[in-house]
């Protein structure tokens, strides 16, 4: 049965590209609580580092806040509908810590748990898979007081509120995630301090992602244990493959120390139990507090690796020694393409670095948990918005899965960043991710040609399936 609405323009089907898939692969979009959800001030929620950060002056673009958002958390029956429309079979969320512990630790707000239950219930409904991400950056502030990421209690206070979710979304939740892209929250967080909490500490950040780690090696445990036999858990990274612009042996050299920055310093702990030799060195960091066990704990095996990749790297070396997190990326690049974030399109590096996990890492699964380009697109108040550029990235994304999977890399699903435009972090709503365009003045959504393409590659998909 054709579901799939009736585009208001004319989208050519990649029926061709559609049949490159298997069977029961996962098609889904991906969002964030504190990037969608608004109400921050509802139901018991409490403050997260991410209300504090975009309420601090010139922190955020022309001062946007997550206060309103998509207004998501009054719009769980509309935006539903709105997956079943684009044929969505798995839907990615992030539950947000401080509706569940406002306080971070201790008491349990019920209302919190009560909107996840319902959402979870929805999504089931409606015949989409819920995929959990139980910390996508919006840690409570009380905790940050106390140190935050820095401080090692924060990981132990995770692991807690991830049995809280557990205990009461573990039998219908059908994937779990524990940490989105720990890079972000360290690096940005607390090494450079361009996202929440702000901090500026490069041995913050070697800090921070320790315990971040830490804190996803001590939930996995937790989870397994309130959730039935066999529901798959497991994190996402950001991926990002690092290419050398020439063929100097610095730029080798640099290529080797960029990808240990971007792409090892988290997954060898995960999938090997140690820190990429020399990285510290490279960063000229001391190691984090690393105590007896950690790399142990670090190391649970997990089902899945999800990965989010938006772009690639193209490093030209510097004669001298640079620090890992200063190699020189080369920009622009003549002839390339680029989003409305400046990121290179180059979707020949989502299969490179699919391939190269799937060889170098035990990683069992693997899902893309995001991808996705921010164009500036407007609307005119028509039935839709043509977002062409956006309809061809993720046609050569797909591709590159298709490309993947044909060299046997176990890819099990792919969610397209994002299902709606949202709060775009430190650029607030001045970037549009979405397959559907959320006019903010009225929280109107309306699906854009990209969406459209989704729902008919989907719909074409499902019939040779
Ligand atoms: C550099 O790309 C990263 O992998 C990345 C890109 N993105 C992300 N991580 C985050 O997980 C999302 O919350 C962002 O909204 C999204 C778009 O910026």
């Amino acid at each position: 049965m054709d579901i799939t609405p009736k585009a208001p323009i004319q989208t050519q089907v990649d029926t061709d590209l559609a049949r490159r898939f298997p069977p029961r692969f996962l098609w889904g979009a991906a969002t964030a609580s504190y990037q969608i959800e608004g109400a921050v001030h509802e139901d018991g929620r409490g403050s997260s580092i991410w209300d504090d950060f975009s309420a601090t002056p010139g922190k955020v673009f022309e001062g946007h806040t997550g206060e309103v958002a998509a207004d998501h958390y009054h719009r769980v029956e509309e935006d539903t509908d709105l997956m079943v429309r684009l044929g969505l079979s798995a839907y990615r969320f992030s539950i947000a810590w401080p509706r569940i512990v406002p306080e971070g630790r201790g008491a349990i707000n019920p209302a919190g748990l009560d909107f996840y239950d319902r959402l979870v219930d929805t999504l089931l409904e409606k015949g989409i898979q819920p995929f959990a991400t139980l910390y996508h950056w919006d840690l409570p502030s009380p905790l940050e007081r106390a140190g935050g990421w820095l401080n090692r209690e924060t990981a132990y206070a995770f692991a807690d509120y991830t049995e809280i979710v557990a205990r009461r979304l573990g039998d219908r939740v059908a994937s779990w995630i524990t940490l989105n892209e720990p890079w972000c929250s360290a690096y940005l967080g607390y090494g450079i301090g361009v996202h929440a909490p702000g901090r500026t500490d490069r041995q913050g950040a070697i800090d921070a992602a320790h315990h971040l780690l830490l804190g996803h090696g001590l939930a996995v445990p937790r989870l397994r244990a309130q959730v039935p036999a066999g529901t798959p858990v497991g994190i996402t990274l950001i991926v990002n493959p690092v290419y050398g612009a020439d063929e100097r042996a610095e730029t080798a050299r640099d290529v080797k120390l960029a990808h240990a920055f971007s792409n090892a310093w988290f997954l060898d702990p995960i999938y090997r139990g140690s820190y990429p030799e020399g990285f510290f060195e490279a960063m000229a960091l001391n190691p984090p507090p690393i105590q007896e066990g950690d790399l142990e704990i670090i190391s649970a095996p997990l089902d899945f690796l999800g990965v989010n990749n938006y772009s690639r790297t193209l490093i030209r070396g510097a004669q001298e020694q640079p620090l890992a997190d200063s190699c020189q990326a080369v920009a622009p690049i003549p002839n390339a393409c680029y989003t409305d974030m400046g990121w290179e399109i180059y979707p020949h590096g989502l299969r490179d670095l699919l391939v190269n996990v799937a060889r170098d890492y035990p990683v069992g699964n693997i899902y893309v948990t995001e991808n996705g380009a921010a164009f500036p697109d407007t609307w005119d108040g028509g039935e839709t918005i043509n977002d062409p550029r956006r309809v061809s990235y993720l046609r050569s994304y797909l591709t590159a899965c298709a490309e993947a999977l044909e060299q046997g890399v176990p890819l099990r699903g792919y969610f397209v960043w994002s299902l709606m435009d949202n709060f775009e972090w430190a650029e607030g709503y001045a970037k549009r991710f979405g397959i559907v365009y959320v006019d903010y003045s009225t929280q109107r959504r309306i699906i854009k040609e990209s969406g459209y393409w989704y729902a008919e590659l989907l719909n074409a998909f499902n019939n040779n399936n």
